[in-house]
């Protein structure tokens, strides 16, 4: 990869929730997104053309700083999960005759039936994913067949909404992408197929065969299998870098697309903990073991394998608000307010989840004492360590629900905005009672992501993918258990375990 230039290389690609980022080794931009909360407080969109304006910004960037595109041999990319894009009738004919003289979105504008689109925030198709679950035989059948019973955010229960709201929409679709085979159009110039892996996140795929499920797709809208397009393995080169890429920015004309995947399974390592807008725990797995907690999704980088996925939808967008509201609105009284206050926290524990949890399903704060009481608030360091330690022994109780089991020789590799934070790094070794190594580099499914346009220009399935990992710099080590800190969370843990049947008892939500 590029280390000194000129020097060939292969880029890699990531549309998450909050930024659009493009990394070779050495080299980063990156530019802000989001997202729009409706009134509802349960759908939530982003517009279309906010991803294709960050890519217009980013290249432009790129091209400003004499980055030296004809280098590149292979890209590819990854995008949030889940999130899914509605390309209009005759979309792929503007996508075929895009003019090298002017930026994307000012030749795309008219080219979605949806211009805000649903996004893995959305929780808003409950009425979905029980019709979703009753077609199939129910939640644990659904499971089975696709990896997942039946989630708000998956792009199926997503795809029947807006069938069943916005019909009209609907009929004038002449393809569905998610975030991530949509990046990946935007660099074809025309509609590129969706990977296994991401796939696995729509509650549409059958994760063994690898094929869509007749009956999801029946039961979710009609035509859907056309809209979709075949699926795809995601180590597949995909295609040539559009004419339009080498006529503007001058990328060589054969740089191949590599599939795209979701942000989650793009940097696919045995145990990560990314700490992002979401948390989420990821999982090599040998063999898949549907249950009703969790996904499993086909291996980005191994077709005999699988993934198992937790995602924990209150993770730094929680930190930042206890941050904001008993930390001065600053990561370093954050980090004095963990450094100030003991491991177990003096027995208080807490529990924070201002929007609906997706592991476990529960809303609200609830803290309670080292009797087991539940009280009304922390005072303001105890409450971040509360925070900081229920998050990860959430974590840590749900990968163990799904059979994982701390070694000896475990290590984890977290990622995401918070594993810069070493005092979070801290706890979070401490409650594992493993080391905790981190990614010297901007961002870890961008980088991810070249790898993956290596794996994929270097004959995808035929080559391990850890043969093409081997010249990438080792994680570094970034914190290790403290003395004491097994005893400390082993006590706690089946505490916490009970605390939340408890609240779940006591507060049944709608799930998601
Ligand atoms: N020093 C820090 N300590 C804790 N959290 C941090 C720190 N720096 C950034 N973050 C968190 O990282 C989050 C963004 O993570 P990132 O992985 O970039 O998100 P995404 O990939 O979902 O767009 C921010 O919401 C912020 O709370
Ligand atoms: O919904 C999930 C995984 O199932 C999320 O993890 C999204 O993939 C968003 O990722 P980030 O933007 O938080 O990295």
């Amino acid at each position: 990869m590029a280390e000194s230039a000129p020097r060939r290389c292969c880029l890699g690609w990531d549309f998450s929730t909050q930024q659009a980022l493009a990394c070779i080794p050495c080299f980063s931009c990156r530019t802000r997104g989001g997202v729009h909360v409706h009134k509802d407080g349960l759908t939530v969109t982003s517009p279309v053309l906010m991803w294709v304006q960050a890519l217009d910004i980013i290249l432009e960037k790129m091209k400003a700083s004499g980055f030296d595109f004809s280098q590149v041999l292979a890209l590819s990319g990854a995008g949030q999960q889940h999130g899914s894009i509605y390309w209009q009738a005759g979309a792929q004919q503007a996508l075929r005759s895009l003019s090298p003289d002017l930026p994307l979105h000012q030749q795309l504008q008219a080219c979605f039936s949806i211009s805000d689109c649903p996004v893995w925030m959305d929780s808003s198709t409950t009425a979905q994913c029980r019709q979703l679950e009753a077609a199939v035989g129910g939640a644990q059948a659904l499971s089975c067949l696709t990896g997942s019973r039946a989630y708000e955010r998956f792009t199926g229960n997503q795809i029947a909404k807006i069938y069943q709201q916005n019909p009209k929409a609907y009929s004038h679709t002449e393809r569905i992408s998610l975030v991530s085979s949509f990046a990946a159009s935007l660099f074809l110039g025309s509609y590129s197929p969706i990977d296994y892996s991401d796939g696995s996140g729509m509650n549409l795929l059958q994760i063994q065969d690898k094929v869509w499920s007749q009956a999801c797709l029946g039961s979710c809208a009609p035509h859907l299998e056309e809209k979709l397009g075949p699926p795809v393995p995601s180590c597949s080169v995909v295609g040539a870098i559009s004419s339009y890429y080498v006529q503007r920015y001058g990328f060589p004309p054969g740089c191949k697309v590599v599939a795209f995947t979701g942000d989650n399974p793009a940097l696919p390592v045995s145990f990560q903990v990314s700490l992002g807008t979401s948390d989420t725990l990821f999982l090599w797995l040998q063999e898949p073991m549907p249950t009703l907690e969790g996904h499993i999704f086909c291996n980005p980088v191994d077709p005999q394998h699988y993934m198992a996925l937790l995602c924990f939808k209150n993770g730094s967008l929680m930190r930042e608000k206890i941050r904001d509201e008993f930390a001065s609105c600053s990561w370093s009284e954050f980090s004095k307010a963990l450094q100030s206050t003991e491991m177990g926290n003096g027995g208080n524990l807490g529990f924070y989840f201002d929007v609906m949890e997706i592991t476990p399903e529960i809303i609200g704060r609830h803290r309670f004492n080292t009797e087991n009481h539940k009280v009304s608030a922390f005072p303001g360091d105890v409450e971040v360590r509360a925070l900081i330690e229920g998050q990860f022994m959430a974590k840590r109780i749900h990968a163990e629900g799904l059979g994982y089991r701390v070694m000896s020789k475990t290590k984890i590799l977290a990622t995401g905005g918070a594993s810069h934070n070493r005092d979070i790094l801290q706890v979070l070794a401490d409650v594992f009672g493993a080391p905790v190594y981190v990614m010297d580099t901007a961002n870890s499914a961008c980088v991810g992501s070249a790898y993956r346009a290596f794996h994929g220009l270097a004959g995808g399935t035929d080559v391990p993918f850890s043969e093409v990992v081997k010249l990438a710099p080792n994680p570094r080590l970034a914190a290790t258990p403290s003395p004491g800190a097994s005893q400390v969370y082993e006590a706690l843990l089946p505490q916490f375990a009970k605390l939340e049947q408890r609240i779940l008892s006591q507060t049944q939500g709608p799930p998601e």
